[in-house]
């Protein structure tokens, strides 16, 4: 298992060494050590969740309030475009974006620290996304910017299909950044 930097700190890609053969193919997706390794402490997480969404399905701009919630993600079946903007304040990469495709091939994960908005795009007709989160599910601390804001301009790489009510209604970066106290 690599682990790879970003130039984000803390925003850490895992790749494995799956092992193929003609039945299908072998991955470890989680492991102790190396989480440890890359400064993730494995006993952080509390909730294992796996959504399934359809070609072209955007989920995100997802962020949680107060402490925040760190996630290490990857996508089981399909293909996805991660994407991951770091809102911690004073951060030296305040506001900064990384994207990531995240598929069944090269099965990489990615560890997504407290203080981020995440999102994502299905870019297979079925999609299965897993996700190890740090706290429990605490929907009255969720916020969401929108996934279109022209600002942010994530390059999502196919059309958009279908997005929820909420995703729909997300605000601005401007108004989320006046939220946390930056210009
Ligand atoms: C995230 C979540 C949702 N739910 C329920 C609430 C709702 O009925 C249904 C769908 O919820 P949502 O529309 O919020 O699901 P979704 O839009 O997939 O939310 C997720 O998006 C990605 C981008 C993330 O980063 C995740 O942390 C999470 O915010 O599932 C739970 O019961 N537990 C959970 O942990």
């Amino acid at each position: 298992m690599k682990i790879i930097e970003t130039g984000i700190e803390g925003l850490i890609v895992f790749e494995p060494t799956p092992a193929r053969d003609e039945r299908g193919y072998f991955t470890r997706t989680f492991d102790v050590k190396i989480a440890a390794e890359a400064g993730v402490d494995p006993t952080s997480f509390m909730q294992e969740n796996q959504s399934r969404s359809y070609q072209g399905v955007v989920r995100g701009l997802h962020g949680r309030l107060n402490r925040g919630e760190a996630k290490l993600v990857r996508c089981a079946h399909g293909a996805v475009l991660d994407v991951a903007i770091d809102t911690r304040v004073g951060s030296p990469t305040f506001g900064e974006m990384r994207t990531f495709l995240l598929d069944d091939q090269l099965h990489r994960q990615v560890y997504i620290p407290r203080g981020f908005l995440h999102g994502y795009q299905a870019l297979t007709s079925v999609t299965d996304f897993c996700y190890k989160i740090d706290d429990f599910y605490g929907p009255g601390e969720d916020t969401t910017v929108n996934f279109a804001d022209p600002e942010l301009a994530v390059p999502w790489p196919a059309p958009i299909t279908i997005v929820s009510e909420r995703d729909r209604q997300g605000q601005s970066w401007a108004e989320y950044r006046r939220f946390l106290g930056v210009a």
